[in-house]
C-alpha cells in the first residue's frame, strides 16, 4: 500500500514539511498548491526537492469551480486547467484533483458536468494525464460521492475517475457501502481524515476539526474497508486540515498521520480478510493483562519522602536489584520499583525533572509481538546496555522521552522479579490495596490526541467520551483509555493554562508525566482504617462536600458519616458507585489515590474533581502567598 499525506497536513515550510513526511516513513505527497506556490523555487525544482527525499507527487490538488459553467467561464476553466496541467508536468505528477464547485455561475446537470470532464480527460490524457473529480461535502451541486461518480462513469474517459475523501462521505453520513458497486480502477484516488463529531457548518468542520483516522468519532474504518473491496490499490493518503496540527510539530504530526495510516490498513485487512491490503505482516494490538509496574526515578531526600508515603500506604520493600540501585515496593499486584541510580535513563530523567515516573511496565499476552507491531507503527524501540543475569525485555519510547516496557509469561519476563531482583523480607502490613486501578499521565492539551492515537493503535484499548475536569483556575480535558476488562486504564489529562494543577505540574515537572496513580482496595473504609495506623495523612476534605453530597445522593446517615470521617469522596451513577480517597500532594505536584469501584462504575469521579483540586491547591498554595 502506498502511503501518501497532503502537504497542507503538516505545518512548516514547504522543505520542513517534506523532511518530516519523508522521515516519518511516507512514500508519497499530495502537494496543495499553496504550500508550492509560497515556496520560492521552479516547479522542476520543486519536483526535485521532492524526489531527493525519496517522495513522489501522488496528487497535485486543488483545481476548483471548474465543472457546469457556461459559456465564457467555461472557456476560461479550460485555460486555466491547461496552466496547471503545464505546472504539473514540471513537478513531476499525473494526477489532479477537482473539487466539486461552489461557483455561484455553475449550472448543475449531471451530462453537463460529465462533458466537461470527457473534454477536460482529453486534454489531460493528451499530455499522458489524469483527472480526479471530488465531491465537496458542500459542493454546489455535487456533494455526495454517488453523483461525483456518475459524473465520472457518463464522463466514460479513461483519463478521468473518482476521488473519495472520507471526510466529505461520513460528514454527509453517507452509507460507506455505496463505494462497493464502483470499479475499483475507476477510484483514482482516496484521502483519508477523521474528525470529531461536532454539529457545525461542513466546510468550518473540515477545514479546521479534521484529524488523523481513529483520532476521532468516524467509522473511517468501515469507509476504507468499503474502498479496499472494490479493489482499489492507489494510494492510502491523508488530507488532515486541522488548526492544531498547523501549529504543530511536523515530524510528531507526520508521525502521528503515519501510525494512523498503518494501523487502519491493518485493521481494514483483518475485517476484511477477503480484500488484499499490500503491507508487511505484523501482530494485532496487544491484549492487555495488566501493570506489571510502575516506576519512578528518584534518590535522595525524595526517595526518602516517596518510600515513607509507600509504608504509609501499606507497601513494604520487597526486593532490591542484583546490580542497579532498584529496589520494588509491593502490595497486593501492585509493583512500584524506586531507580535511584545515577546514569543512564532513568539517573537523566531524575537530574531533569526529580522524582517522577519514569518507566511503565505492561503486562500482555505476547511482549515480542507488542513490540514488533509498536515498531511497524513507527514507534522508537528503547535499549539500554544489560547487565549479567539480567533479562532483554522489549521496550520503546513513551510519553515524553520516558519508557514503556512490554512483559509476559510466554518468554518468562514475568519473573524479572525473580530474575533479576533478590528478595526481602514477606510483608507485614497490608491496606487492602490490590492492583492498579488507573495511570493519570498529565499532558499539553495539544499532544492528547497524538498520545490517545498511539495507546489506541498499539493496545488493545477503547476511548471513553471526552470529559471537562474542572479546575478552580482553568478547564482540563480528559481522555479515558481502558482494555475492555478494565486490566488497564489511562486517564490523559490535558491542561491549556499553567494555573491549573495539571498545568503546573507540567511546568514543574518540564512536560508531560505521570502525574497520579490510583490503587483498587475491594473495602474502602478498612483500607482508610487500616491506613490510619500506618500514620497516612490523607488530603482533607471540607464539610461543604459532604453537606452538597447528602443533597445531591441518597446516602444512608451512617455512610455519609463514614466518608466524613474518612475524607473519601463519593460518585454515582446507573451502573454503580465509586470512592475516592486522596493522599496529599508530593514533589511538583504528584499524588496517589484509592479507589474503590461498586457494580458497573467505570468512570473517574469526574464531579469530584472540583472539590479534590481545590483541595490539592490549598496545601501546595506557597506559603505566604495570597489566597487568591
Ligand atoms: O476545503 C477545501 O476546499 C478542500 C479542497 C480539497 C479537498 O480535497 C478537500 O477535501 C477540501
Ligand atoms: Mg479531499
Amino acid at each position: 500500500m502506498k502511503t501518501s499525506i497532503a502537504t497542507v497536513s503538516i505545518s512548516g515550510s514547504l522543505p520542513e514539511k517534506l523532511d518530516a513526511i519523508a522521515k516519518a516513513g511516507f512514500d508519497g505527497i499530495e502537494i496543495f498548491e499553496q504550500d508550492f506556490i509560497a515556496h520560492d523555487g521552479p516547479p522542476r525544482e520543486v519536483g526535485a526537492m521532492i524526489r531527493e527525499r525519496g517522495l513522489e507527487i501522488t496528487l497535485f490538488q486543488p483545481f476548483r469551480d471548474f465543472e457546469g459553467l457556461p459559456g465564457d467561464l467555461r472557456r476560461k476553466a479550460f485555460d486555466r486547467a491547461e496552466r496547471k496541467f503545464d505546472l504539473m508536468q514540471e513537478l513531476g505528477t499525473d494526477l489532479v484533483l477537482v473539487c466539486s464547485s461552489v461557483h455561484p455561475a455553475s449550472l448543475g446537470g449531471i451530462d453537463r458536468a460529465a462533458d466537461d470532464f470527457a473534454e477536460l480527460g482529453e486534454r489531460a490524457g493528451a499530455r499522458g494525464l489524469r483527472v480526479g473529480f471530488e465531491a465537496l461535502a458542500w459542493g454546489r451541486h455535487i456533494h455526495d460521492h454517488r453523483d461525483a461518480w456518475e459524473v465520472v462513469r457518463r464522463a466514460d474517459h479513461r483519463s478521468v475517475g473518482l476521488i473519495l475523501d472520507s471526510f466529505h462521505s461520513l460528514a454527509r453520513k453517507i452509507d460507506s457501502d455505496t463505494i462497493r458497486s464502483i470499479p475499483g480502477d475507476r477510484i483514482f484516488f482516496v484521502q483519508l481524515a477523521d474528525a470529531p463529531l461536532i454539529e457545525m457548518d461542513l466546510l468550518y468542520w473540515s477545514r479546521h476539526f479534521r484529524n488523523m483516522p481513529g483520532e476521532g468519532d468516524l467509522d473511517v474504518t468501515g469507509f476504507m474497508r468499503a474502498v479496499a473491496a472494490t479493489g482499489y490499490a492507489g494510494p492510502a493518503s491523508l488530507e488532515i486540515f486541522n488548526d492544531q496540527f498547523r501549529g504543530g510539530s511536523p515530524l510528531t504530526v507526520a508521525r502521528d498521520g503515519y501510525r494512523s495510516l498503518i494501523a487502519l490498513a491493518d485493521d481494514v485487512r483483518r475485517a476484511e480478510p477477503e480484500t488484499s491490503v499490500d503491507l508487511p505482516d505484523f501482530p494485532a494490538r496487544a491484549e492487555v493483562r495488566g501493570v506489571s509496574f510502575v516506576e519512578f526515578a528518584t534518590r535522595g531526600e525524595e526517595q526518602a519522602q516517596l518510600e515513607a508515603l509507600l509504608s504509609s500506604l501499606g507497601f513494604t520493600r520487597r526486593g532490591r536489584h542484583i546490580a542497579k540501585r532498584l529496589t520494588l515496593w509491593q502490595q497486593g499486584d501492585i509493583r512500584i520499583v524506586l531507580n535511584a541510580e545515577t546514569t543512564g535513563h532513568a539517573g537523566a530523567a531524575f537530574n531533569a525533572r526529580g522524582t517522577s515516573v519514569c518507566d511503565l511496565g505492561i503486562s500482555v499476552g505476547d511482549a515480542s509481538g507488542a513490540l514488533a507491531r509498536a515498531t511497524a507503527l513507527g514507534a522508537e524501540p528503547f535499549h539500554q546496555p544489560l547487565g549479567p543475569g539480567e533479562l532483554d525485555i522489549p521496550a520503546i519510547r513513551g510519553l515524553r522521552g520516558s519508557v514503556l516496557h512490554f512483559l509476559d509469561t510466554a518468554s518468562g519476563l514475568d519473573d524479572v522479579w525473580q530474575v533479576e531482583f533478590e528478595t526481602e523480607a514477606a510483608a507485614t502490613v497490608d491496606a487492602g490495596l490490590n492492583a492498579i486501578d488507573h495511570i493519570a499521565q498529565t499532558m499539553n492539551y495539544d499532544e492528547m490526541l497524538s498520545w490517545s492515537l498511539f495507546w489506541t493503535t498499539l493496545l488493545a484499548m477503547d476511548k471513553a467520551p471526552m470529559v471537562d475536569v474542572i479546575d478552580p483556575d482553568g478547564l482540563v480535558r480528559s481522555q479515558a483509555l481502558a482494555a475492555s476488562d478494565g486490566a488497564l486504564r489511562l486517564t490523559l489529562n490535558g491542561a491549556e493554562s499553567h494555573r491549573t494543577l495539571a498545568g503546573g505540574f507540567l511546568v514543574e515537572n518540564l512536560g508531560a508525566a505521570v502525574q497520579h496513580i490510583a490503587f483498587a482496595t475491594d473495602d474502602i473504609f478498612a483500607t482508610a482504617k487500616a491506613l490510619r495506623g500506618l500514620g497516612f495523612d490523607p488530603l482533607p476534605i471540607p464539610a461543604n462536600y459532604y453537606d452538597d453530597l447528602a443533597a445531591r445522593f441518597d446516602l444512608a446517615p451512617d455512610l455519609l458519616d463514614s466518608l466524613r470521617g474518612a475524607n473519601i469522596l463519593y460518585d454515582e451513577d446507573a451502573a454503580g458507585a465509586f470512592f475516592q480517597l486522596y493522599s496529599r500532594p508530593f514533589h511538583a505536584g504528584l499524588f496517589l489515590e484509592i479507589v474503590e469501584r461498586r457494580g458497573g462504575y467505570a468512570g473517574y469521579g469526574a464531579p469530584n474533581a472540583p472539590f479534590r483540586i481545590a483541595a490539592q491547591k490549598r496545601l501546595m498554595r506557597p506559603k505566604g502567598m495570597p489566597a487568591a
